[in-house]
């Protein structure tokens, strides 16, 4: 039995096929865990593989490795010919991933979701709508097609994953647990579509499990345990070797049964929950004799063939199930076997991406930040509010005891600038956390899977938070003419250049930050403790030349000062008349830099930040 039939072998005189896996002496080593120990393995073209193993016995990790997701501490991996470290973007082109937990974002509907991933695949424009009506049909979810992810069950985002997975057409399907955590309706749904998928596409499937009757149907399998694979071939061979039954007994006596077993049937005997087991070849001549031989009433007498469970047992020691969650005892929803030849076109070789993949990607990725930030009008709101109350509650506040400097409308012309430079650093840092709420959620993995360039995709966010953020500031220009600030277009064109350079160079720091910190839930807390000085040391309340001379100092080498200090020079050049000592333009010593030099430096600032975000992004774990 088996999900597909088996590739045929390549004949004398053709080409070499190609493996879609090969691992040749794998290793990862954490701190103080070998995770994977040495492990070779091939996987021929259209061949469906288990690994099969209890948990934490380094199946995840293998995956990781050969998915290109871990860097193997040694040894080599090819995917479909492709070295993964010498070419990851080949490998990543080659292969689809469904990962054990899910990887969907739940903000964005399934028909989104698989238009993103067809975007950082490089799918046909003209395809896209096509494979995705396909994909979606193939998993039974076309009726769900525009309903936020988040409202979908488990059961229907894994087949949501599968889909997504094969959307680029793979040459090697993953799935690294693809039923743990369904109920056994879920489990038999997700493997009803599986076997459709592997009918209709000619994939190479890989997948992790712990499910023996999972495992069972799978062409070929490695038992894998404390990252060694213990045995490998195919699953009745593995357990023909066994060469023998089991028969279970329940009795009415198991101590006197076990005794007369042992003496009369000359039976090796053991006890296990169920009661009394013995093994044998010949089941039904010792069943015969067990019931007319002993002299003890048996209630109950089961066969079992051997099972994989066994040849885990006989290659380890232990059972597979030992301390891992009990499988579900309903039918099995396991795969039932594929006849006939696949029915769908054998996948193309990866096509090379060039620059319009890439840019093609980095636009999805930045669209996404948008559609984040237009559906969470509520956060847009709230981060609105505080500036709009510096503006007109602070600001009107404090312009009373400033009656020398110009009195309440000078003041909050000054804050303007400041209140402008505070609407864009919300949505700007927050790009940080959506890092790594993407890593905490798991969609950065879809993300880091595909063949995009980590560079790109960042920038893609970068760029994506630079846009929410100019929006959210370009709100606060409606506020400017109440106060005083003229309705000018080139004032305003202006200003938005200075918010895209300022909004660009925060939300670079933003994600630089994020990779420092790398927990979510810190960096809300760390990124306001690190942000407030910042603001006040950079002239966005107060001048520079009401500072003590170490704070001025300090304001000097703070790149926001020169963001701030543009655009107030930028409003103060539309304003009528001459401006009061507010006003005061940043200088170092009688120097004052031009507005096109501090444009120069924040550029400069946010392509450092960018180029240190991205070298610490691309870093593989
Ligand atoms: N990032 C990590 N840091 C340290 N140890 C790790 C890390 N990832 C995995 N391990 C350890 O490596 C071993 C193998 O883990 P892995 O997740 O690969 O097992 P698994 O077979 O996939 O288990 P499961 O079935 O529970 O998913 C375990 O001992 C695990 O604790």
């Amino acid at each position: 039995m088996s999900l597909r039939p088996s590739p045929a072998p390549a004949s004398a005189g053709t080409a070499p096929v190609v493996p879609s896996i090969r691992a040749t002496d794998l290793r990862k080593r954490y701190a103080d865990v070998t995770a994977v120990d040495g492990i070779d393995l091939t996987v021929a073209p259209g061949e469906s593989f288990g690994f099969l193993g209890p948990n934490g016995a380094g199946k995840t990790t293998t995956i990781a490795m050969l998915c290109t997701l871990a860097a193997p501490t040694s040894g080599r991996v090819e995917i479909a010919g492709h070295d993964t470290r010498t070419d990851p973007a080949g490998a990543r082109r080659s292969l689809g991933m469904v990962f054990q937990e899910t990887t969907l974002d739940g903000d964005l509907t399934a028909a989104e979701n698989l238009r993103f991933h067809a975007d950082l695949y490089d799918v046909p424009v003209a395809e896209v709508h096509a494979r995705i009506d396909e994909t979606l049909a193939l998993v039974g979810l076309t009726g769900h097609r525009d309903r936020l992810v988040r409202t979908y069950s488990g059961g229907m985002r894994r087949r949501l994953e599968i889909a997504r997975a094969l959307l680029h057409r793979p040459q090697v399907l993953f799935l690294d647990e693809p039923t743990i955590g369904l109920d056994p309706q879920a489990r038999a749904r997700v493997w009803r579509h599986l076997r459709q998928v592997c009918r209709s596409e000619r994939v190479t499937l890989f997948l992790t499990t712990h499910y023996l009757d999972e495992a069972d149907q799978c062409d070929r399998i490695a038992i894998i345990d404390d990252g060694r694979i213990v045995a490998e071939g195919v699953p009745d061979e593995l357990k023909s070797v066994l060469g023998a039954d089991r028969i279970d007994l329940r009795t009415a006596d198991d101590a006197a049964a076990a005794r007369l077993l042992r003496e009369r049937l000359g039976l090796d005997v053991t006890t296990g929950p169920y009661g009394l087991s013995v093994r044998v070849t010949d089941s039904t001549r010792v069943l015969r004799r067990i019931f007319t031989e002993l002299d003890v009433f048996v209630h109950e007498a089961k066969v079992v063939p051997p099972s994989l469970d066994d040849v885990f047992l006989h290659h380890t020691g232990h059972r597979i199930r030992d301390g891992v969650p009990a499988e579900p005892d309903a039918p099995s929803p396991g795969p039932e076997p594929v006849t006939g030849p696949p029915t769908g076109p054998a996948p193309a070789g990866p096509v090379p991406r060039g620059l319009r993949a890439e840019l093609r990607a980095l636009r999805m990725v930045w669209r996404r930040e948008i559609l984040h930030f237009a559906r969470d009008r509520t956060g847009t709101a709230i981060s609105l509010l505080q500036p709009l109350l510096f503006l007109f509650v602070f600001g009107a506040g404090v312009a009373g005891l400033l009656p020398t400097a110009g009195g309440g409308p000078a003041y909050q012309l000054f804050l303007f600038s400041g209140i402008l430079l505070m609407a864009a650093q919300g949505p700007a840092v927050s790009v940080g956390s959506s890092v790594l709420w993407d890593r905490q959620n798991g969609f950065l993995r879809e993300m880091l899977v595909s063949p995009v360039r980590r560079g790109t995709l960042l920038i893609g966010k970068c760029l994506g938070g630079t846009t929410a953020a100019t929006c959210q500031a370009a709100l606060l220009l409606t506020a400017a003419t109440p106060i005083g600030v003229p309705f000018d277009p080139g004032l305003y064109a202006l200003l938005l250049v200075e918010l895209v350079l300022t909004a660009l160079a925060m939300t670079a720091f933003g994600v630089l930050a994020a990779t420092l910190i790398g927990r979510p839930q810190t960096f809300g807390t760390a990124l306001t403790v690190f942000m407030a000085p910042l603001t006040f040391l950079s002239g966005a309340m107060f001048p520079l030349a009401a500072m003590p001379t170490w704070m001025a100092a300090l304001a000097l080498i703070n790149p926001l000062s020169y963001a701030v200090d543009g655009m107030r020079r930028t409003v103060a050049a539309y304003l009528p008349g001459p401006q009061g000592p507010l006003f005061q333009q940043l200088s170092w010593g009688h120097w004052h830099p031009p507005v096109l030099a501090e444009w120069t430096l924040i550029t400069l600032a946010a392509l450092l930040g960018l180029l240190l975000a991205a070298r610490r992004f691309s870093r593989p774990s």
